[in-house]
């Protein structure tokens, strides 16, 4: 065997992207300072790359509410090398996860083996309602510059750039649903992790204060929306289609291109359909798509 030669096959193999449809190639985990561990950029990553494509470790079914019970289990059902894993992962649990998981064991968290509470603060710091290896590694921001969304012909959790990412940069999503919460909402939420978010858009200073006051507007303009859709279904579609222009230029301006703001162009478009204005139904939604297709890709079913 020529060992010279086999080191050359490794090395080229290790330059090779993997085959695997994402480009984890282009990210590292390692130190965030402050965070724990994180993701960040090996090169310069336009938006809209699938960096990761990541079967769940454990996962369970759309409808199934995980219990204390049903984690150890799934977490019983692991291979020793994949309990190694799942074992190296950040491990935190909030008083209330505790106090919930304490309900379904009917021991206090104390009492609890060390093992259950590992295993279960593992499940709960890292959950995305599975756990992923690598995704897992993921620290959040209320600006996020990747998106995530399970895919259900991959069957994996796709992670997309929604933003041009530099070298050396972190990878970052939102860990909360509701992009257009006001910050007391979201450090309370984000209590359930135990941290508390110093992100470009929480922190105490004139560029934090002003971004926060967009997301105020970005709050009432979709609280408006909403009510003008849930009170009166008859309303004359005008008025909802300028307050759904005006909210998605301030979802875009305060720098929220993830799919809230795909979803403001497709209502816009709606709006414009039912308005007989097939020009620019047509414009909103083709706007619509393309932020789609940078947040989820080609190849995901809606
Ligand atoms: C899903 S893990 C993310 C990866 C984690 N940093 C690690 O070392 O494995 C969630 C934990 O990361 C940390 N974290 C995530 N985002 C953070 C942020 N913006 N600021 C400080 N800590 C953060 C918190 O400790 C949180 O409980």
């Amino acid at each position: 065997m020529d060992t010279a030669q086999d080191t050359q096959n490794l090395n080229q193999s290790q330059a090779q992207p993997p085959s695997c449809g994402d480009s984890r190639h282009l990210i590292e985990v390692r130190d965030s300072p402050g965070k724990g561990l994180g993701i960040f950029a090996k090169a310069n990553i336009p938006r809209g790359t699938r960096i990761l494509a990541e079967s769940s470790l454990i996962k369970f079914n759309e409808n199934e509410q995980p219990t204390a019970k049903t984690i150890m289990q799934a977490f019983e059902s692991l291979s020793p090398s994949q309990q190694e894993s799942y074992l190296e992962l950040h491990n935190y649990a909030c008083d209330l996860d505790k106090q919930i998981l304490e309900s379904q064991t009917g021991q206090t968290w104390d009492e609890l083996p060390e093992m259950h509470q590992r295993v279960l603060g593992i499940y709960t710091a890292n959950s995305f309602g599975s756990i992923h290896l690598l995704a897992s590694r993921f620290n959040h921001s209320c600006l996020p510059n990747t998106t995530h969304l399970y895919n259900p012909t991959l069957d994996k959790e796709t992670f997309h750039t929604i933003q041009d990412i530099s070298a050396g940069e972190e990878l970052l999503i939102s860990y909360m649903d509701g992009s257009n919460w006001v910050k007391s909402k979201r450090q309370e939420y984000l209590q359930k992790w135990g941290f508390e978010c110093n992100c470009p858009a929480c922190e105490d200073t004139p560029e934090g204060r002003a971004k926060e006051e967009k997301r105020l507007v970005i709050s009432l303009l979709s609280g408006d929306l909403e009510d003008l859709l849930n009170l009166d279904t008859e309303e004359p579609p005008e008025e909802s289609l300028k307050l759904t222009q005006r909210l998605a230029a301030m979802q875009k301006s305060a720098g929220l291109v993830g799919r809230e703001l795909c979803f403001s162009y497709y209502y816009a478009a709606k709006l414009c359909t039912r308005l007989g204005d097939t020009r620019m139904a047509l414009l909103w939604a083709e706007k619509g798509l393309e932020v789609n297709r940078y947040c989820v890709g080609e190849d995901h079913p809606e």
